[in-house]
């Protein structure tokens, strides 16, 4: 069965229109990437998922029901930056998703309890190759150590469904490329489904099993809210023709200079 399926999807905000008409489904498993021009609506749909937003019009099921109207532990999420708190240490970091569960007044847990919470967290920090760092704060971690931390964050309760906002869009070439390593094995250890967010196409066509284009087929620069992006390039990636990137490049490229000549 599909993990997600979306059926005639739309998302507003007040009377402008950022998506519409979102028709797909996604079967367990897939890694879709998602591009498209700046402020086309990509962040909004992965909160629909994450279950931050709600849709305005249409259907989101996960496993054929009405996905949970708030986040919950099927879905984690990783953001370009901030996604983990200053005042933790790496470890602290990791086990605050299941100290706020068990404790959510204190957020610290005991005994038995909190020695189990302890050897998972030190498990995913090891998988994520921060064993070394356990008791740094993030100011002391590199970029590429933080996203690494995040992934940590996010994936400690076992989601089913990664969410990554263009968790690499801050880091130098060579770590993303440490950082793409570290996702196809986690993606393939763990058996997750991800959507990723991604500015970079030639990231979306690498990484991904499938890359969604949105962009807003209809565009008017005096009302640039009058109408949403849709998904209109669905690409099983690897197997497309060459002129696909130009004409997407192209497409993608003109809906940015008019959304930026105008928000
Ligand atoms: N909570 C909100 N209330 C009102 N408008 C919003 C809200 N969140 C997003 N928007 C608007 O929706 C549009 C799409 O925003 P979104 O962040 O989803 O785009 P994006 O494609 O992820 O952009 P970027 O690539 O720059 O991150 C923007 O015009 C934004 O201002």
């Amino acid at each position: 069965m599909a993990i997600i399926e979306m059926k005639n999807l739309w998302k507003e905000y007040g009377d402008q229109v950022v998506l519409e008409r979102l028709n797909a489904t996604v079967q367990e498993g897939e890694f879709v990437t998602i591009v498209g021009a700046s402020g086309c609506g990509k962040t909004s749909f992965l909160k629909l998922l994450l279950g931050t937003e709600q849709a305005s019009r249409g259907e989101l099921l996960l496993d054929g029901q009405p996905l949970p109207g708030e986040p919950d532990d099927s879905r984690g999420i990783v953001f370009q930056r901030y996604s983990v708190l200053n005042h933790l240490t790496a470890l602290e970091n990791v086990m605050l998703g299941g100290e706020l569960q068990h404790s959510p007044w204190l957020g610290f847990s005991f005994g038995k309890r909190r020695k189990q919470l302890q050897k998972d967290a030190l498990a995913m920090l090891e998988s994520v190759g921060l064993s070394h760092a356990v008791d740094k704060y993030p100011h002391e971690l590199s970029g590429g150590m933080q996203q690494r931390l995040a992934l940590a964050q996010a994936l400690i309760k076992k989601p089913r469904i990664l969410l990554l906002d263009e968790p690499f869009g801050a880091l130098d070439p060579g770590i993303r490329a440490d950082m793409h390593k570290l996702v196809l094995s986690l993606w393939k250890e763990q058996r997750l489904t991800v959507f990723m967010i991604t500015h970079d196409i030639n990231e979306g066509f690498y990484l991904g099993t499938r890359l969604w284009v949105f962009d807003k087929p209809r565009l008017d620069p005096q009302a640039p809210g009058a109408y949403g992006a849709r998904v209109t390039y669905d690409l099983p990636v690897g197997d497309c023709e060459s002129g696909t990137l130009t004409n997407i490049n192209r497409s993608v490229g003109n809906t940015s200079r008019v959304l930026h000549d105008i928000l």
